[in-house]
């Protein structure tokens, strides 16, 4: 039987890179549906793993052979087939051609360039005979030397591998399944970039080296370093084609480009598992090397094309969640957003409208003096067109320079006054509001006569300032008659005697300033303000009418997009995330060897085992996922888990999963079991107890069950099963929580029922909780650890059932007090399970009244101790040793 186990390894690596194929194909799918709305998610192109391109593309494995003479490699080929494929006397070919060889029904070879075609007459192992002992059908003739030599290459014209191969067609059992073998091309002007290239083009290789000498020359330690680089999770098997017996510098040579670490071979044969990679002294052992060499290799191939596969996958599911977490912040902060502009705009709004007549009164009135006292010391330049002393005035020209000095004092007293009632009414920063408007309006799109909160607003900001008052605003109605009288029946031309410009702006300011009114000023003032800051508030709470229904269309939006997210998308790409782990984590460490059960929970029983990969003493949960719901908690689970968060001392390590699919039962609707591999613990919280722990060693453990939730929680995690059962100990009892089956992240809560009755919140049957439901779970364990026991509390006791029970916590109903309870703990649990949840301790809180209480306990403890010892010492004994014992609670 000829290659059947070699042929047998490509055809397992087929098998398991069609799997992979699969998860990247449905993987690529997802992501192309999400793209659209979720611009964040990494473009397909970005994969850059060729073994994962190679697979996804079908090229199937093959052999590629590389060497230092064309003989060498010759000399492999048909040690591979057990066939003279190419004839013996290869001898002095230097420039040697590719040889391509293929799966074919019929035996024969094409030569590319010269257009050759050979009739192969040997009858080598074929798929048929392949089997069968008796197949020893040896070749005529092979391919021979004047086929295989490379033509001379034409001026100026460089000859192409491809155009240049042989093609070879064989029915032989080793190609069956799609496999190649191509040996690499000699001399010529072909670099190794091009030869690997054109390999890969027609197969993912498993890379044999040919030798023929005792050491590598500079040409070919720099092609194999090529090779390593192009190929880095490739391994490489050299066998020597020839007897030779100075090997010591090939081991060198290869140690010193990194291929070989200094352990590990040999000089007969070295097997170098650092870097994969095997020499073989001879042909002797080669059939028996190559096949567990191929699977060695495809195993790196696969672990290197899955490994991006999920880091694919992961950064996908990391961008999704924190897009969940965005859009829930959004969907609370949004509305409150909107409240807190109409809110502040209503205070603006209240302060402008509550200014009087009075307050008006009494700012036109500073208003005139200061304007009068600037006047006097010349700080206003007053326009008069024309002005020339002396000279004789028209009329009409004395009427225009009264009227411009008119408007431009009373401009004056107007922004004066304005800016004096501005001052008066502190509106304080208006920055956070302007800033709110302005984010909200940036998530919504508005057309051009569409009018914003934030324009309107300004107006609403500007509604006192910018009024134009008129002379008869302020005028009383005798100087008006007598004003315009004057000015009717004064002669028709004026001479302005020696007067300057300024000097008679000046004397017709104060002329006019006498004559104003400042209550009538400043009711025409009080007018327009309230004029236009009714105008601005109504206008702006119409364009908040709108901005709300924008917000209102896009909110619906998000929800639906969250709801997606946490109902579709999550779990489908989570348990693509877990499938593709799960078979990483195979093809790496295998299955485990499951030993005792330690535990049994709702939905997974827990034993344990010796070892995993390089992993001394693991628990594998083993669960059987019903349906797909349970199939995308489970994911999620080890999401979180595994992905989501960094190894945290307080949170129980998962090492890894694997999908169990021997585990499938006879029935029709049977499922594979999933495998979560983790640390092992000693005991839960629930048998600690039980078994007797010291008080102190209990609020240490509650104390670390804070730790790690507050973890939890700065990672957007709501565990929501927070329990005795729930907590493992190690052999120093310190606590890590462990499973997160019920774990979520805040963001995708939806407000199902999930976690242990009595552990279970008021608000959670309400629908609508937060992270503060493991505020009060923890308050309800603290009472366990307060009573040093398991038993359940009286208040919960008489609780017929569940329901009963759920009642009576809605109705205020609490664990009771115990007497043994030191009045700080009391009141701490208290804190954490009030009926409130805003009410409740945050976890930091907790920690530190949690650490003081500790330190007080130990302090006794330890003071406990030394009046011990003392007394059973007695004064003046020397103490040797003491070994503390735990203290039983
Ligand atoms: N890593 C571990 N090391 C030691 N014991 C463990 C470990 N994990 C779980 N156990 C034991 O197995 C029990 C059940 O495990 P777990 O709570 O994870 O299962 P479950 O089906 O999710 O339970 P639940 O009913 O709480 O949902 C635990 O209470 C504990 O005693």
């Amino acid at each position: 039987m000829v290659n059947v186990p070699i042929s047998k390894a490509l055809n397992v690596f087929g098998r398991k890179a069609d799997e992979l194929r699969q998860s990247y194909d449905s993987t690529l799918h997802q992501i192309n549906s999400l793209r659209n709305n979720f611009p964040e998610l990494p473009a397909l192109g970005s994969v850059t793993c060729p073994i994962l391109q190679a697979i996804q593309d079908r090229i199937p494995s093959g052999i590629a052979i590389f060497g230092q003479t064309y003989q060498a490699k010759c000399s492999v080929v048909n040690e591979l087939f057990k066939e003279t494929i190419v004839s013996q006397e290869t001898t002095e070919i230097t420039e040697g051609r590719m040889i391509r060889i293929k799966y074919g029904f019929e035996n024969y070879a094409t030569v590319g360039d010269s257009g050759s075609y050979v009739n192969l007459e040997f009858f080598p192992n074929s798929v048929e005979s392949a089997y069968s002992e008796d197949s020893n059908g040896s070749s005529k003739s092979g391919l021979a030397k004047k086929e295989l030599i490379l033509l001379p290459e034409k001026e100026g014209q460089l000859s192409k591998i491809e155009e240049s191969a042989i093609e070879v067609s064989l029915n032989h059992i080793l190609l069956k399944d799609g496999s190649t073998v191509m040996v690499s091309p000699s001399g010529g002007s072909f670099g190794i970039d091009e030869i690997v290239d054109s390999a890969m083009d027609v197969c993912l290789p498993f890379v044999i080296y040919a030798i023929e000498r005792a050491s590598f020359t500079h040409r070919e330690l720099e092609d194999l370093k090529y090779l390593q680089k192009r190929l880095p999770h490739s391994a490489v098997l050299f066998v020597r084609s020839a007897k030779n017996e100075e090997e010591s510098e090939l081991a060198d040579q290869l140690e010193n480009i990194g291929y070989l670490n200094p352990k590990g071979f040999t000089t007969k044969s070295w097997l170098n598992r650092a870097s994969r990679c095997q020499f073989l002294p001879s042909f002797t052992d080669f059939h028996v090397e190559l096949e567990p060499n191929i699977r060695r290799q495809a195993r790196a191939y696969l672990i290197q094309a899955s490994t991006h596969l999920i880091s694919l996958l992961e950064s996908c599911m990391s961008k999704l969640l924190n897009r969940c977490m965005d859009m829930s912040r959004d969907l609370t902060m949004t509305p409150k957003r909107l409240n807190y502009a109409e809110e502040q705009e209503q205070k603006i709004f209240d302060l402008y409208r509550s200014v009087t007549l009075e307050n008006v009164n009494d700012a036109i009135v500073k208003s005139i003096a200061m304007v009068l006292e600037e006047v006097e010391l010349g700080k206003h330049e007053i326009l008069l067109n024309n002005w020339k002393k002396g000279a004789r005035m028209s009329n009409r020209e004395l009427d225009e320079r009264i009227n411009t000095v008119d408007q431009y004092v009373l401009n004056q007293i107007s922004s004066k006054s304005s800016s004096i009632i501005c001052n008066l009414e502190n509106i304080g920063d208006k920055g956070p509001l302007k800033r709110s408007l302005e984010l909200l309006e940036s998530k919504v799109e508005y057309k051009q006569s569409e009018s914003r909160p934030s324009v309107r607003l300004t107006e609403l900001l500007n509604a006192p300032n910018g009024h134009t008052l008129a002379i008869d605003d302020g005028l009383p109605t005798s100087a008006v008659i007598t004003r315009r009288f004057k000015r009717v029946f004064q002669p028709k031309t004026h001479a302005d005697a020696d007067n300057s410009a300024t000097s008679w702006a000046q004397t017709h300011v104060a002329n006019l300033m006498a004559l104003l009114c400042p209550r009538k000023l400043g009711t025409a003032l009080l007018r327009q303000i309230k004029n236009r800051l009714y105008e601005a508030h109504e206008n702006f709470i119409t364009s908040m009418v709108l901005l709300d229904q924008k917000h209102q269309n896009r909110l619906n939006k998000v929800e639906n997009t969250k709801l997606r997210l946490r109902r579709h998308v999550c779990p489908r790409l989570g348990r693509l995330m877990l499938e593709n782990s799960s078979f990483r984590d195979l093809i790496m460490y295998g299955m485990p060897k499951i030993g005792r059960e330690i535990g049994r929970g709702q939905y997974g029983i827990v034993a344990q085992s010796d070892h995993w990969g390089h992993r001394i003493g693991v628990a594998v949960k083993s669960v059987i996922p019903d349906g797909d719901r349970q199939w995308g908690d489970l994911s999620l689970e080890f999401y979180y888990t595994k992905w989501w968060l960094e190894p945290h001392p307080h949170i129980v390590k998962l090492y890894g999963s694997l999908i169990d699919y021997d585990s499938y039962g006879p029935e029709e609707n049977s499922q594979p079991a999933v495998l979560l591999i983790m640390e092992r613990l000693r005991r839960d919280l629930y048998t600690a107890i039980k078994q007797g722990i010291s008080y102190c060693d209990r609020l240490q453990v509650a104390l670390d069950v804070v730790n790690g939730l507050r973890y939890l929680h700065s990672r957007g995690l709501v565990h929501r099963d927070i329990k005795l059962k729930n907590v493992l100990l190690d052999g120093n009892n310190r606590a890590k929580i462990s499973d997160l089956g019920f774990c979520k992240p805040g963001a995708m809560l939806s407000g199902s029922v999930v976690g242990t009755p009595i552990h279970m919140p008021p608000e959670l049957f309400k629908g609508a909780y937060d992270a503060s439901i493991d505020v009060y779970a923890l308050g309800i364990m603290l009472w366990y650890i307060c009573s040093g026991s398991t038993r359940l509390p009286q208040n919960f006791e008489r609780c017929s059932s569940k329901e009963a029970l759920w009642n009576a916590v809605r109705r205020g109903a609490r664990p009771e007090h115990l007497t043994k309870f030191d009045p700080r703990m009391w009141t701490l649990m208290q804190e954490c399970w009030k009926m409130e949840p805003d009410e409740r301790l945050k976890l930091g809180e907790i920690e530190s009244e949690l650490s003081s209480i500790l330190e007080i306990e130990r302090k006794k403890v330890s003071k406990n101790k030394s009046v011990k010892l003392q007394k059973s010492v007695g004064p003046g004994e020397l103490v040797v040793s003491s070994t503390p014992r735990s203290q039983n609670g």
